[in-house]
Parts: structure tokens; C-alpha cells; sequence
């Protein structure tokens, strides 16, 4: 018998979710977010501004938009941000228009913030955010990523290395947590959580008016 349903189960209307990954610096946050990026067709960065000077093969606009001091505090006065923190000497801040306006429309989006801006966005926006936090396999394979990124002077790859114990008590205040050893592995772990999570019942907003339609089923 042909189905009489209205909607196709596969294209239910769905609310965007919020997935931030958080590490101490060089875990790989930046590397998994670009993998999801290449293979998952349904989820955008979201593009912080930030008072820190681009490195070498950064774009502005892609990487960050990379903005001067005063312009930084003009949009903290206009409440330009979702959340904004100072990490490792610099200031950092999730934009706010895109995002909302997205959500809305199910959009999801991609975080690579810092436990301060987490801890906002999940007071603000709690049952839209997913939250990762990605562990090195080691201490000393972390300072060895750091180093071999090659974009940081010995200096600031030591003011890191010093603040990662910092960064990494705060792995409790996250739902999931994934040790980044092998990257593969890795991606694989974040692709299977971003699929749970957007399959759960309160963001499939689409999900009542399909159910009502296989329990009262028109003649
Ligand atoms: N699983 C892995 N195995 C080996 N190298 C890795 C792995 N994941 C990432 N890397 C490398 O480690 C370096 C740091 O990674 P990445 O820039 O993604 O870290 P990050 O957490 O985004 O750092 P930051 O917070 O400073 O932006 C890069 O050179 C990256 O290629
Ligand atoms: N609270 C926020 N933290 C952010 C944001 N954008 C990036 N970050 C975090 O800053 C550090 C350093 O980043 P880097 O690119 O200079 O290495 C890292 O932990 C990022 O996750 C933001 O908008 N808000």
C-alpha cells in the first residue's frame, strides 16, 4: 500500500546544534574541526574575531577575522558576541548574528573555543551545545605538535605548554571527551558523536507532526 505521509522521514525539519571542541593548545582541535569540515556537507565554522596577529597562511575572513584592540571592544560594547574570553594574552569572540540565525533554520555549527567561551555559550544556549574536548595522547607528544606546527615562536609555544594542565582540568565540564591520538580514530569519534546528537528526539523539531501522522493515519 502507498504510504499516505506527508513528509519524508529523511527530510524532517531539524534545530541546528552547537558543537565546540575545546583542547589545550595543539591537541588537534583545528585539524579535526578542518576534517568535519571536508566531509561533512551539513555543518559551517563558526569564525571568531580575534585581537591575536594572524600566523603565517592564515586568511581573514576563513581563520579568523583579525581585528585591532578598539575595534575588538566596540563589539563587546554592542554585544556583537556570543561569548568572548582573553586567552593567552589576546582576545577571542564567537560572533553572534550568523549563528542565531542559523540555528533557527538547522543549520549546525563548529566551535573551536576555549573552556571560558564554552561555559558561556552553555549557560546561554544549553540545549543547542554539544560539547567536546579532545585530550593529547601525552604531555610530550604535545609540546612535539606544538613544535612542529612551526608557527609559533619557543616562546609562546612555552606560555602554552604552561597553561596546558590549566586547560585540561577543565575536561569535566565537557559531554564528551576523546583522546587524539591517531587522527583517524580521532574524526571517526567526533563523527559519531555529531551523528547521535543530531538524531536526538528534542532537536528533530520535525519529528511530532510525523509522529502524529503514523499514529493517526489518514484513510
Ligand atoms: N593525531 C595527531 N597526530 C599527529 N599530529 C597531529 C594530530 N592531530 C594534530 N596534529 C598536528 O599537531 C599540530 C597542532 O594541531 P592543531 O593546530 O590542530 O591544534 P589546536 O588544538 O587547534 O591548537 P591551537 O589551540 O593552538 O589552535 C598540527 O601540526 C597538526 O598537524
Ligand atoms: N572563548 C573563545 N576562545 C577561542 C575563540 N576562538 C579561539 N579560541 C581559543 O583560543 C585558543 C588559542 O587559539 P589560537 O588560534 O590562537 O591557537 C584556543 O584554545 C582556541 O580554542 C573564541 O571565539 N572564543
Amino acid at each position: 500500500m502507498a504510504s499516505t505521509l506527508s513528509q519524508k522521514p529523511d527530510t524532517l525539519q531539524r534545530r541546528g546544534l552547537m558543537l565546540i571542541m575545546s583542547s589545550p593548545s595543539g591537541a588537534g582541535k583545528t585539524t579535526v574541526s578542518r576534517m568535519l569540515l571536508e566531509h561533512d556537507g551539513h555543518i559551517r565554522m563558526s569564525v571568531s574575531v580575534t585581537t591575536r596577529p594572524p600566523r603565517p597562511g592564515e586568511v581573514d575572513g576563513k581563520d579568523y577575522y583579525f581585528v585591532g584592540q578598539a575595534e575588538f571592544d566596540r563589539m563587546v560594547e554592542d554585544g556583537a558576541f556570543l561569548e568572548w574570553a582573553f586567552v593567552f594574552g589576546h582576545c577571542y569572540g564567537t560572533p553572534k548574528a550568523e549563528v542565531k540565525a542559523g540555528l533557527r533554520q538547522g543549520h549546525d555549527f563548529l566551535f573551536d573555543i576555549d573552556w571560558q567561551g564554552t561555559q558561556q555559550l552553555y549557560q546561554k544556549l544549553e540545549t543547542d551545545v554539544v560539547r567536546v574536548f579532545l585530550l593529547p595522547p601525552s604531555i610530550g607528544e604535545l609540546r612535539r605538535r606544538l613544535t612542529s606546527r612551526g608557527t609559533d615562536s619557543a616562546e609562546v609555544i612555552a606560555g602554552r605548554m604552561a597553561r596546558a594542565q590549566a586547560e585540561i582540568s577543565h575536561w569535566d565540564g565537557y559531554d564528551y571527551v576523546v583522546v587524539n591520538d591517531d587522527i583517524d580514530t580521532c574524526f571517526a569519534k567526533v563523527t559519531q558523536i555529531l551523528a547521535a546528537e543530531r538524531m536526538r528526539r528534542a532537536r528533530q523539531t520535525g519529528l511530532i507532526g510525523f509522529v502524529r501522522e503514523l499514529m493517526h493515519p489518514v484513510p
